[in-house]
């Protein structure tokens, strides 16, 4: 290998995107006592390194369940789950997870929040600050960062938890509603941080919702699932510009969009 081919390939290495996720033939039965309840049937999904993808459907489809999966935090019963080639056998520093409640430890300030993932991996006082440092940027908390959670919004919380999810420097997002309690003005403003975040960390980001205004704003791609037995109905690429101003909500493609949805979920309790 010459020279200029080492080279090129080093730049390739350096840029290549990581964290594609590869759902393949998952299901789950739960059971309880005498009961089983089948709650995901066959699911197959492939999400892109980078992709933003938004899983979108009525309360009880399976949706939370799924992210666990992906998440590590429950066992299917059929099929795998892969990052990157890696089979997902439990939690692991490559998924970060946000959800809906604010989960944040509220006797720690939002920057001990944020570096507590990288303490607990040993890493250096300073090389903790940096990272902090940078998410507390990225996420504009800034001149928050001494505040205890009990002081915050509802907004600054998730952006906390999205920075905190963020230190530990994962491969890929995996977010659970995570604007669900928040009030609507609030809940824009979030969907337009996390884009700006995304665009910034370019990682993979699987969303979950059942706002199909919000499913359609986020995504680069919208999967549509149904209940009963949860499964995959249907697959909406959106092909709005990439950059996401308020004003796309307007843009005709959006609006037909969300009418495709709402007639596909109009039966479903949403
Ligand atoms: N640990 C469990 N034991 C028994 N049943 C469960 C368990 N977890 C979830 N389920 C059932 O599985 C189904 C799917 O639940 P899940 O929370 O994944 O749905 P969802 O689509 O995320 O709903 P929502 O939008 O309301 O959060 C539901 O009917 C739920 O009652």
């Amino acid at each position: 290998m010459n020279e200029a081919t080492s080279e090129a390939m080093k730049e390739v290495t350096k840029t290549s995107a990581v964290g594609a996720i590869s759902i393949r033939g998952i299901g789950k039965t739960f059971k309880t006592g005498k009961t089983t309840f089948r709650a995901l049937e066959n699911i197959d999904l492939e999400v892109g390194a980078n992709e933003f993808v938004t899983i979108l459907g009525p309360s009880g489809c399976g949706k939370s369940t799924l992210l666990r999966i992906v998440a590590g935090l429950e066992e299917s019963n059929e099929g795998v789950a892969d990052v990157d080639g890696d089979t997902i056998v439990g939690p692991g520093a490559d998924r970060g997870m946000v959800f809906q409640g604010y989960t944040l430890f509220p006797w720690l300030t939002v920057r001990q929040n944020i570096e507590y993932g990288p303490k607990l991996k040993g890493v250096s006082i300073l090389e903790r600050r940096a990272i902090s440092n940078r998410y507390l940027r990225i996420t504009r908390l800034e001149e928050f960062a001494s505040r205890f959670p009990k002081q915050l919004s509802g907004g600054m919380k998730q952006r906390v938890a999205i920075a905190r999810a963020l230190a530990n420097g994962p491969k890929v997002l995996l977010l659970d509603e995570p604007f669900g309690a928040l009030d609507a003005q609030t809940k824009l403003e979030m969907q337009e941080a996390l884009l700006d975040v995304w665009e910034k960390e370019k990682t993979t980001v699987l969303f979950i919702t059942h706002d199909i205004d919000e499913a359609i704003f986020l995504s680069q791609r919208i999967v549509v699932m149904a209940a009963g037995p949860g499964r995959i109905l249907k697959e909406f690429p959106v092909t709005l510009p990439a950059e996401r101003t308020p004003e796309v909500r307007e843009h005709p493609e959006f609006l037909k969009l969300r009418r495709e949805l709402a007639g596909l979920l109009r039966h479903k309790e949403l």
